[in-house]
Parts: C-alpha cells; structure tokens; sequence
C-alpha cells in the first residue's frame, strides 16, 4: 500500500481517491476548508493554506508520502523539488506542477522551446504595458491573470476602452503573489477539445483518450462530450503536440492537453498535469478506464494495457445560483429516472453563484448521435436545482 499526499480536494480529487480506494492505497486528503468532496472519502485529511509553503513542509513531514498528487494549481509549487530531492515523487514531477500553475513558464516551454503552435501573445505588468501588447497582438484579444484557473480573471478585450477594465479584472482575479497578465491573441477556432495524454513509467509508450469536446462560458467549462469530432490530420497533430509538451515536464500521470481547433491548424493552448474537468465524461464509462483511474495506473507503474472508446458520452455541470451554506438538491429523482442517464454530486458543504455542484452523465452507444447526448445531457442538468434546505 502506498500513501498519497492529495494537495487539493474537489470533485477531481474525490474520484481519484474513489479509484485509490478501490485498489487499496492510503489518501491524505488536504484543502483550504473542512469537509471537502475527496475529504470524504479519504483515509485522513488536512486543512491548511496550500500557498503557504511552511504549511505545506509540516503535513508532508507530518505523513511521509510516498506520492504528492497536486489536485489544483494553487499550491507553493516551487517547494516540490525540495520533496523530490528528498525521494518523494511528485505527481507528474515537479516541474510539471510548477510550470503550469504559471501561463508564463507553460507558454514560453511551449511556445519558445518546443515550437508548438500557439495564439500570439505578450506578458504586461501595468495598465500601460497591457496597452501596448494589445497594440502589438491586435484586438480583439484575451487577458488572462499569469496565476488563475478556471477562467477567473480573465476577459476579452474589443476596444480601447476596454483595456484598464481588463487589467482591473484580471488584478482581482489573480491568485498568487504575482501581479502580472498575458494577453493572447483571439483565436477564432471551429471547437476547442482536450486530449487526455497518459505519460508512463518504465519506458512504456504514452497512451491518448479519444478526444474530448467542450463548450466554455466564462472560461469555465459548461458540457464536454467524447468523442469529439477530429480530422485524423488535426489529431495527429494534437498528438505530437501533447507528446512532445508531456516529455518535457516528465513523470508519469495522466495531464489534460487543450487545443484549438481553427481553419489555419491546431493550437496548443493549455494543459492540467492531472486530470481535467471536461474528463469528467469519462465517468459515464466512455472508456475501459476513466480519467482518475488512468491517473492512479500510471502513478503507480501499473499496466494499462490499452485505452479503449466503449461508448459516447456526455457530461453537462450544475451550477450554484447563490452563496449558501445549507445546500440541497431539487430534481434528483426526475434525472435518475432517465435511461441513459447517471449523475454526481460532488456534496461540497457550500454554494457561490457559479461554483459547480455536480454533472450530469449521458451516454449511448459507440455510433449513436454525440449532439443528441449532449443536448440531452444540458437539458437534464437544467433541471437539478441547487438549493437551500
Ligand atoms: N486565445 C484565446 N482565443 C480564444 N479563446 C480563448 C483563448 N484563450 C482562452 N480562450 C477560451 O477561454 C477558455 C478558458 O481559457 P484557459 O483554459 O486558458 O483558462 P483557465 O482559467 O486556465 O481555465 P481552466 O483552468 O478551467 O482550464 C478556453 O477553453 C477558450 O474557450
Ligand atoms: N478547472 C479546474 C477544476 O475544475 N478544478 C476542480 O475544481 C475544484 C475546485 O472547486 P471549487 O472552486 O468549487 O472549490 C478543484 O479542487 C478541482 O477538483
Ligand atoms: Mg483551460
């Protein structure tokens, strides 16, 4: 049995305890708050500030894990070469962790050292820089915090007169002490699909998932759908991509690589070192392994034998509407009753408007109609209602 150190823990976090679980290793589960969704499966958990690098040294101390699996990005990541060096292995590794939890260490690795193809793009520290990198890239373009996720802080920029509200709102959607935004170049793409890359130990060759679609509102994902609709010219491209970015950063674990898809190519754009929110559809069993167990195979140099598309799949969110901490759930029953048809929800003690609760899982065989599941999937999720009780 192996014991694991999970910094972060939402829903990502519970389904990959869950999978843990299930082949019996030890969980640690940490987070910012108590009672959170993977704290509830877990062997034993931890609440600290996970930005606070000393914080961090005591529970690592404290517990002694064989493995660090970083579940969000914002965590005093420059603390895991210390606890690779002293023989933990940091999930994927901890270059990994620490170079995506900034767009500027990602960027220039993809851009500059690997030559992907990316939406042009410059770095501002003030108002004033911000002006002149959107004269440089064009409008409209997208400004986006160096440290965020899930599409806090970030805005599209159409005119001039939108330049300051951009810097204000990515200031306060920064997290981190770092002060700094990227703007990028709009990229007018078709779709937009992550490529589950699974990297390995042992010389084993890194795995991909059938792509997955999604639609984003608010730079927050809203449904994602496998498999998506992918020329084999542009997946093959995407591929090469999300191998040569995955080798860069080393280890072994399952990262979630993001692409655009436009008439001039294919855009490398992001990547999770761990599992994404869009493979969420992976629980509706699209695949032989869902993303979380994926994950836990190739961190413990288990054998994956071959991933395998078994059906389509869609997965739809439910969202919070208000800030509450008695939270209960409508429409559960009207759902379940549904044939091709599954939920989760992820029991977070809390609601803010927006935050996401739960998804909607639907499915149907491997040539039936990815549009009809995804349809079905946002109209069933329409119709859980998040709740006081
Ligand atoms: N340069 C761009 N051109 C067009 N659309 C973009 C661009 N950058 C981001 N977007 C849109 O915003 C979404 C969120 O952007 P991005 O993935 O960079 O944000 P994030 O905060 O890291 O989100 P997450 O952590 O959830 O992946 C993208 O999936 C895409 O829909
Ligand atoms: N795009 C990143 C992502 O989806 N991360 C997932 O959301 C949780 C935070 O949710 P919360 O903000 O509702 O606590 C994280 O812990 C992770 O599971
Ligand atoms: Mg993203």
């Amino acid at each position: 049995m192996k014991k694991i150190l999970l910094l972060g823990s939402g829903e990502l976090g519970k389904e990959f305890v869950i999978a843990a679980q299930r082949l019996g290793q030890y969980v640690v589960a940490v987070d910012s708050y108590e009672n959170a969704p993977a704290m509830q499966v877990a062997q034993s958990f931890e609440v600290i500030n996970m930005l606070d690098g000393e914080a961090l040294d005591a529970i690592v101390e404290k517990h002694q894990p064989d493995f660090i699996v970083p579940e969000i990005e914002a965590i005093r990541t420059e603390r895991f070469y210390t606890y690779e060096k002293q023989g933990i292995t940091v999930v994927p590794s901890a270059k990994a962790a620490n170079y995506t939890m900034n767009r500027k260490a990602i960027r220039d690795l993809a851009a500059k050292e690997l030559g992907l193809k990316t939406a042009d793009y410059r770095y501002a520290t003030s108002a004033e820089e911000l002006q002149r990198a959107v004269q440089e890239i064009g409008m409209p373009c997208v400004v986006k915090p160096l440290m965020s996720s899930s599409g806090k802080g970030q805005s599209v920029i159409k005119e001039t007169a939108d330049i300051q509200k951009a810097w204000n709102y990515a200031v306060e959607g920064s997290r981190g002490d770092i002060i700094e935004v990227i703007a990028e170049a709009f990229v007018s793409f078709n779709s937009e699909i992550t490529l589950l890359t699974v990297t390995q130990n042992n010389q084993l060759p890194t795995l991909f998932c059938p792509p997955i679609g999604h639609r984003q509102e608010r730079g927050d994902y809203q449904e994602s759908w496998q498999p998506a609709h992918v020329s084999s010219e542009q997946l093959a491209t995407a591929c090469e991509m999300a191998k040569k970015v995955t080798e860069a950063l080393g280890g072994a674990g399952i990262f979630g690589v993001e692409f655009f898809l436009a008439d001039d190519g294919v855009y490398f754009s992001e990547l999770s070192p761990r599992p994404h929110d869009t493979g969420m559809v992976t629980l509706a069993n699209t695949q032989n392994f869902n993303e979380f167990e994926l994950h836990l195979r190739a961190i413990l140099s288990l054998p994956i034998d071959e991933i395998t598309l078994e059906r389509n799949g869609a997965s739809a969110v439910i969202l919070a509407q208000k800030e509450s901490n008695k939270v209960s759930y409508n429409g559960i029953e009207e759902v379940a009753g549904k044939s091709k048809t599954d939920l989760r929800i992820f029991s977070k003690p809390t609601s803010r408007p927006y935050r996401r609760m739960g998804v909607v899982l639907t499915y149907d065989a491997v040539n039936s109609s990815i549009e009809d599941i995804v349809v079905r999937a946002k109209e069933l999720a329409g119709k859980i209602e998040v709740n006081d009780f």
